[in-house]
C-alpha cells in the first residue's frame, strides 16, 4: 500500500489562480520555495509581530476569515491599530485607520495579511488605504485568497504607494496556516491531538485515560481547542470518556463540538447535551435512531445527517459550513479511518513519561492496513518542546505542491 490516500484530497490545483498570482503564492505559502532572507528592519519586525499580537485576540472566531492585524505608524509612533474581529465586520485596515484619523495620511502601515482588493462582505482596502493617504504599506504575506492573491499589492502600488512584502512573513503564515488550507485545498485543517504514554497508550487495558498527561499539557490542549473552530470525536469517545471538550482551563472561545455516530447509539445523559457551555453538533447518517435525534434536539443539539458518513465527508460538510480548522480528539479506529482519508495534515502528540502496558491497551492510531515500515507515513516539519512533564511533538503529513 503506498501513502496515496493521506495526500488524495490535499490537491492545490483545485485552486484557479492567475499564472502571475500562482507563483506569488506559493512562495508566500511555502510550497516549492526555498528558505528565504530576512525582509526588513528589525523595527518592521516588531510592528509585524504586533500586528500579530493584535490579530490573536480574535483567535478561534473570524472563520471563515483569517486573522490579521494592523498597526499604522507616523514619525515611528504607532497612531493606530486595529485586528479583524469577525467575518462581516471591518477588517484590520479599517479598525486601524479610523483610530489614526488624519495620522494616517503619509504615514506606514503595516499589516499581517495582502490588503484585500475585492468586494465581499466588506470593501476593497486597497482602496480605502489610498483614500487614507498612506505613503507605505508593510504587508506580512501574500493573501492566497484567489480574490486577491496579489491584487491588493498590485493596486496600492498602481496608486504610488511603496509596499513592502515578505516581513516575519512564516510567523504570519504559521497563525493563518489554517485559512491557507482552507484557500488550497477547499478543507478544514484537520488536526489529530492525543496523549499518550512512553509505551504508547492512551488508556489502560480496562479503558482508564484520566490522566495520561500533566495538568499543563490539559491546559495547553484548551489553549489549543481555543484555536479551533470545531473538535470531533467518535461516539466511543462519548461512550468510554464522556468528555466536554470546552476550553474551560483557559476560560475562551469554545469551538463547536461534533460527533459522529452512524447509528446514534449514544448515552442519554453524555455531558455533551447535558452542558451548554459550547454549541453541539451530531453528524449521523439519514434515517438513525429518530427517537434519540428527537432528544438530542430538544437538549439544544443540532443534528444533521450526511448520505454516509466518513471523515472526509465530514470535512467536506464542515468546509461548506465555513470552518478553518478541526480539531480530531477522537480514538485510534476514527483517527486511522481520518488519516486514510485524508482528513488531517498535522498531528500534535502530547507523550507522558509514563509506562502502563498492555498488549490490547488502545493505541492513539488504529489499523491503517500497513505490513512493512516503508509504508510508514512520515511527518515533516517536526518539532518538539516540554509541556509540564510531558513531551508535545508535531509535525505534518507531506502536501502535494499546486501542479496547475
Ligand atoms: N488584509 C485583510 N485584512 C483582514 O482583516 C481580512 N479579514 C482579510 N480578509 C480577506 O478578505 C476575504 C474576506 O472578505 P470579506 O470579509 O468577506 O469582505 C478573506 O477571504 C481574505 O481573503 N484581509
Ligand atoms: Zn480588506
Amino acid at each position: 500500500m503506498d501513502n496515496s490516500p493521506v495526500v488524495a484530497q490535499a490537491d492545490a490545483s483545485l485552486v484557479n489562480y492567475t499564472q502571475e498570482s500562482k507563483h506569488l503564492v506559493e512562495s508566500t505559502v511555502g510550497l516549492n520555495s526555498p528558505p528565504k532572507e530576512k525582509i526588513g528592519s528589525d523595527f518592521d519586525s516588531r510592528m509585524m509581530l504586533r500586528c500579530l499580537e493584535l490579530a490573536r485576540r480574535a483567535l478561534g472566531r473570524t472563520s471563515p476569515n483569517p486573522l490579521v492585524g494592523a498597526v499604522v505608524v507616523k514619525d515611528g509612533e504607532i497612531v493606530g491599530e486595529g485586528f479583524h474581529p469577525r467575518a462581516g465586520e471591518p477588517h484590520a485596515e479599517v479598525f486601524a485607520l479610523r483610530a489614526a484619523g488624519d495620522r494616517a495620511r503619509g504615514a506606514t502601515i503595516y499589516v499581517s495579511l495582502e490588503p484585500c482588493n475585492h468586494y465581499g462582505r466588506t470593501p476593497p482596502c486597497s482602496e480605502g488605504l489610498i483614500q487614507a493617504g498612506v505613503a507605505k504599506v508593510v504587508v506580512g504575506m501574500v493573501d492566497p485568497n484567489p480574490l486577491v492573491a496579489g491584487g491588493g499589492i498590485a493596486r496600492l502600488r498602481a496608486a504610488g504607494i511603496e509596499v513592502l512584502v515578505g516581513v516575519e512573513e512564516s510567523a504570519c503564515h504559521q497563525l493563518n496556516e489554517a485559512f491557507v488550507h482552507r484557500i488550497l485545498y477547499k478543507r478544514p485543517l484537520g488536526i489529530l491531538k492525543y496523549a499518550m504514554t512512553l509505551d504508547g497508550k492512551i488508556a489502560t487495558t480496562s479503558g482508564h485515560s484520566a490522566w495520561v498527561t500533566s495538568q499543563e499539557a490539559r491546559t495547553e490542549v484548551h489553549q489549543l481547542r481555543a484555536a479551533c473552530d470545531a473538535i470531533i470525536v467518535g461516539g466511543n469517545t462519548v461512550r468510554q470518556d464522556n468528555p466536554y471538550l470546552t476550553t474551560r482551563q483557559v476560560e475562551a472561545h469554545n469551538p463547536l463540538r461534533v460527533v459522529m455516530s452512524r447509528h446514534l447509539n449514544l448515552p442519554e445523559n453524555a455531558r455533551l447535551w447535558q452542558t451548554a457551555d459550547a454549541p453541539t453538533l451530531v453528524l449521523t447518517e439519514k434515517g438513525a435512531n429518530p427517537d434519540f435525534q428527537e432528544l438530542l434536539l430538544k437538549q439544544g443539539v443540532e443534528v444533521v445527517e450526511l448520505t454516509s458518513l466518513t471523515p472526509d465527508k465530514a470535512m467536506a460538510y464542515l468546509y461548506e459550513r465555513g470552518f478553518c480548522s478541526v480539531l480530531w480528539e477522537c480514538g485510534g479506529t476514527l483517527a486511522a479511518s481520518a488519516i486514510a482519508q485524508g482528513a488531517v495534515q498535522k498531528v500534535l502528540a502530547f507523550i507522558a513519561p509514563k509506562i502502563i502496558g498492555g498488549s490490547i491497551a488502545p493505541t492513539p492510531v488504529g489499523d491503517l492496513g500497513f505490513t512493512t515500515m516503508t509504508e510508514a507515513l512520515s511527518l515533516e516539519r517536526v518539532r518538539w518542546r516540554v509541556v509540564g512533564s510531558d513531551c508535545l511533538v508535531e509535525g505534518y503529513f507531506p502536501q502535494k505542491a499546486n501542479s496547475q
